[in-house]
């Protein structure tokens, strides 16, 4: 009806059985009694596309076991964890930026950018980075993810 100025995603219709008045979710077509306050939400899956930052700690099984930094790369699985995770907290202690050590000691060649890869969509990356990357808020950094490249911290951009 006119002049229901409902927020933005919602319809009001009345009940063709009992005449009540409901509102219909234009995006999932759910409906509800109450008066919707909030504009619909599409309730879909997210974004098509992130854009990310990480940091990459290679070990001697990765994938490739060289680097710009460093080659052949020989640490373990375990000391790249542990030298992973003390980046990790100085990053969230504020002592360091998540820019400024991927620039410094990535294993990957995005460190140029400071770990910047860009924005990408699903089906881009190794499928554990992808899901990580998707599942973090803008501005959120991930705990460890483990690829077949290594071990990441990943830091969601947009
Ligand atoms: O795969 C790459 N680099 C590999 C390491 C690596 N493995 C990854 C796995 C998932 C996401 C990023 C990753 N980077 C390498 O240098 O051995 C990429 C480098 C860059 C640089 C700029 C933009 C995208 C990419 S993807």
């Amino acid at each position: 009806m006119a002049g229901d100025n409902l927020p933005e995603g919602w319809e009001k219709k009345t009940s063709r059985s009992t005449g009540q008045v409901y509102y219909l979710n234009l995006y999932t077509k759910d409906s509800q009694w109450e008066v919707p306050t909030e504009p619909a939400r599409g309730g879909g899956d997210g974004p098509a596309k992130v854009q990310a930052s990480h940091l990459l700690v290679k070990h001697r099984d990765s994938r490739r076991p060289a680097s710009w930094r460093q080659d052949p790369i020989t640490r373990t699985k375990e000391e790249a964890l542990q030298i992973l995770q003390g980046y990790r907290d100085r990053i969230v202690s504020g002592e360091d930026t998540f820019e400024n050590l991927a620039s410094q000691f990535s294993d990957c060649s995005s460190a140029k950018r400071g770990g910047d890869l860009g924005p990408f969509g699903r089906g881009a990356m190794q499928k554990p980075f992808e899901d990580a990357a998707f599942a973090l808020q803008v501005g959120e950094m991930s705990d460890p993810v483990w690829t077949d490249s290594g071990v990441h911290i990943i830091k969601r951009l947009a």
